[in-house]
């Protein structure tokens, strides 16, 4: 009997890591990915929430596996008909002890910082570098087109999700990181001047699909949203919130305090009639993408590849690399 509960819980410990870690902890669960954690909160049997942190470092950039594993956490929270609403966050916290590894380091483990104990940590600060420039520079075209259909995948799942999405921007949020927040249905930024937020596309020599344009219009107004995308303004919180890129801006300490008291807020509506306004909003922008999503991905793939546009991202990977500070 021993011996078959100990096989037993082998397999389950196997299948746990393949799916992803579930504990119990102090009432509220989680599960977690490798680059993706998810905590609930709330008792069994009532409305709970999620909160989805991001833990890719060293700076949340959404690569290929990063994106594949958020659609997979997504997905569950849709399937759980106890929770109602879901937190975006970056899991990025300021700690101590922290060295960057020499920028000369080539792979993705040594470009990460890392605690005394070598340790990979994110970079704090930062809610998501946006797409990850690695996918997009000195691959095949096959790749390319991969890796777009993982961006509009996760854009579609979030922008149509049936949950109250409320992000708290703990960060830096530049092009793909705002991407995220402005699918959600409502944003709190911490009041840090370091933050910026906004589509820089245009800065780095690309330019913003036209489905994550439509979403920055619907935001931000056709105006407000034309002379940002092609200045790429990167704004600061107190500038954001006047544009309208974010609903409010709190100290930094009260940033997941204030998303858990609106969330409330939100969720105090019925779903039903939430959920069929928000369709009615969305579905034409999301309805846009769905009917030409592979003509989408072919160009993305032969815009990406062309000489220039690989010349344009790496200058500014070098830029990146060198950059004081
Ligand atoms: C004809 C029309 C067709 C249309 C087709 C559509 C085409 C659309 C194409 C693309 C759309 C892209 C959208 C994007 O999201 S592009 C990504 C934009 N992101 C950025 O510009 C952010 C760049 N990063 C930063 O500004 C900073 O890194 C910051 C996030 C503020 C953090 O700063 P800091 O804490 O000082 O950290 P470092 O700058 O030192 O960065 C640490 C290392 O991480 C690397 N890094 C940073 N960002 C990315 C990234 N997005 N992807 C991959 N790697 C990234 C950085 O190079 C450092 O590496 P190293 O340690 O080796 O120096």
């Amino acid at each position: 009997m021993a011996m078959a509960l100990r096989a037993a819980s082998r397999v389950l410990l196997r299948a746990g890591s393949r799916l992803g870690r579930r504990e119990a902890v102090d009432g509220a669960r989680r599960f977690a990915n490798k680059r993706v954690l998810v905590e609930t909160e709330g008792a069994a049997g009532a409305t709970r929430i999620a909160v989805m942190k991001f833990r890719n470092p060293p700076v949340n950039s959404l690569s290929l596996d990063f994106l594949t594993e958020f659609v997979i956490s997504l997905e569950k929270l849709e399937n759980d008909k106890s929770i109602r609403g879901v937190i975006l966050t970056s899991d990025s916290l300021k700690r101590g002890n922290q060295t960057k590894v020499a920028a000369t380091e080539k792979t993705e483990e040594k470009r990460a910082t890392r605690d005394h104990g070598g340790r990979l940590q994110e970079r704090p600060g930062i809610f998501s570098a946006g797409l990850d420039l690695l996918e997009m520079y000195g691959r095949n075209p096959a790749h390319y087109a991969e890796y777009w259909k993982a961006v509009q995948e996760l854009w579609l799942r979030l922008y149509l999700s049936s949950l109250t999405l409320m992000s708290a921007i703990n960060g830096a949020s530049p092009a793909g990181g705002c991407l995220l927040a402005i699918t959600c249905d409502y944003r709190i930024m911490a009041d840090n001047p370091k933050y910026t937020i906004g589509l820089n596309e245009s800065l780095l020599g690309i330019v913003a699909p036209f489905w994550l344009k439509d979403n920055y219009v619907n935001t931000i107004g056709h105006r407000a949203a034309e002379r940002a995308l092609q200045l790429g303004t990167l704004f600061p919180p107190a500038e954001a919130l006047k544009v309208g890129v974010v609903d409010e801006v709190v100290p930094e300490d009260q940033v997941h305090s204030k998303t858990l008291s609106v969330m409330a807020k939100w969720l105090a509506i019925p779903d039903h009639s939430r959920q069929l306004t928000k369709t009615m909003m969305r579905k034409a922008t999301a309805d846009n993408l769905i009917k030409q999503r592979e003509a989408d991905i072919q160009n993305f793939a032969s815009f990406i590849s062309r000489d220039s546009i690989q010349k344009s991202l790496h200058m500014y990977l070098e830029k990146l690399k060198h950059k004081k500070g």
